[in-house]
């Protein structure tokens, strides 16, 4: 065989054996060489098409993106590297018969590249990479970071906020509060006699009377900025922005109700309902010259709740400057 022979079958094999989409166009955009990779993936065969016009073999193409690299590189011998998000499957092309017959195609990533031929006019190499497995990977790691970051903020026993996602949110309502002027109120809410709760009912049910709890005092909350958190044990916190203290005692009043509501049984509890209640303290600040911090917003709250500890339980406290 002569060498230049000897060459172009090389090079045929080669482009035969890759495992990517090569198509070769010559100048007027018809089909001058088509691999078995595409063979294999548009189930065309590479005779049916050699010869013909690109877009009558791809009709759907011509007015896409793909068209004007093609006419870029054939014309003003610019390649091109058509971008991902714009251009996800512009071929028809499958991975298999299986996803065929479901209308499935393949990922792409496309480049567009000219090709200067010795005693002819300007040729393009369009290869095409089947990146759905990439993509696949891609999307399963950003569901799962996804997944991970609401875990972060959400607590694993009942599921509503956590101590992290409430130091976070206290923080920026807190600081948004001062900037507008507006008050800003803390509930601390804790089951009365939990332990002996516990030491009764067992670890178990304990912890399906903290699950029911959180889902009712959750489902109290409507404003988007509202926020009931897990603050320890047996302890909530709910953080209500641009409310006042007298809308927060009503909140807490109507909390207090929500748990007796539950009708939870505690046959130990120290009082003479034998049921779940919860003690509220209360701390608002507003924006005058005595505003509290965080620091000053939670300990005013955890004193008042104690008090109403103090008080008898059951019973709701605010805290007075
Ligand atoms: N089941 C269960 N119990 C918990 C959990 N976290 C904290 N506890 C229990 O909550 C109880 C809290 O008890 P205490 O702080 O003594 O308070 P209390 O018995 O509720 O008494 P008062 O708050 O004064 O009415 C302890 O027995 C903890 O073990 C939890 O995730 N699950």
């Amino acid at each position: 065989m002569k060498p230049d022979a000897n060459r172009l079958s090389l090079l045929e094999g080669v482009l035969g054996a890759v495992n990517l989409g090569a198509i070769v166009l010559d100048n007027a955009s018809r089909v001058a060489l088509w691999n078995r990779w595409m063979e294999r993936h548009s189930r065309l065969a590479a005779a049916d098409v050699v010869g013909r016009d690109f877009y009558a073999v791809f009709p759907e193409l011509r007015a896409q993106r793909v068209a004007s690299a093609v006419g870029q590189a054939l014309h003003n011998n610019f390649p091109s590297l058509l971008s991902q998000t714009l251009n996800k499957s512009p071929f028809p092309l499958y991975a298999d018969a299986a996803a065929a017959a479901r209308g499935e195609r393949m990922q792409q990533a496309v480049a567009v590249t000219p090709v200067t031929v010795e005693g002819a006019a300007r040729h393009c190499l369009i290869q095409i990479n089947d990146v759905s497995m990439a993509v696949g990977r891609e999307k399963l790691l950003r569901e799962q970071a996804m997944v991970l970051r609401s875990q972060t903020f959400s607590d694993g026993l009942t599921g509503i906020a956590n101590r992290r996602h409430f130091d976070v949110a206290i923080d920026k309502e807190q600081r948004r509060a001062k900037r507008y002027g507006t008050a800003l109120s803390l509930l601390m809410i804790d089951i009365d006699y939990f332990k002996p709760y516990n030491d009764h009912y067992g670890h178990q049910q304990g912890d399906q009377c903290l699950i029911q709890v959180a889902a009712a005092l959750q489902g109290m909350l409507h404003r988007s900025a509202d926020l009931l958190a897990r603050y320890g044990g047996e302890e909530f916190a709910m953080i209500l922005p641009d409310t006042d203290v007298q809308a927060a005692l009503e909140m807490g009043e109507a909390v207090r109700q929500r748990a007796i509501e539950q009708r939870i049984p505690h046959a130990s509890a120290g009082s003479e309902d034998k049921h779940i209640t919860v003690s509220v303290g209360i701390a608002t600040t507003n924006s005058g010259p005595d505003s509290l911090d965080v620091a000053g917003l939670i300990g005013a709250a955890d004193r008042a709740l104690y008090a109403a500890k103090r008080g008898g339980r059951n019973r709701v406290v605010a805290h007075t400057a």
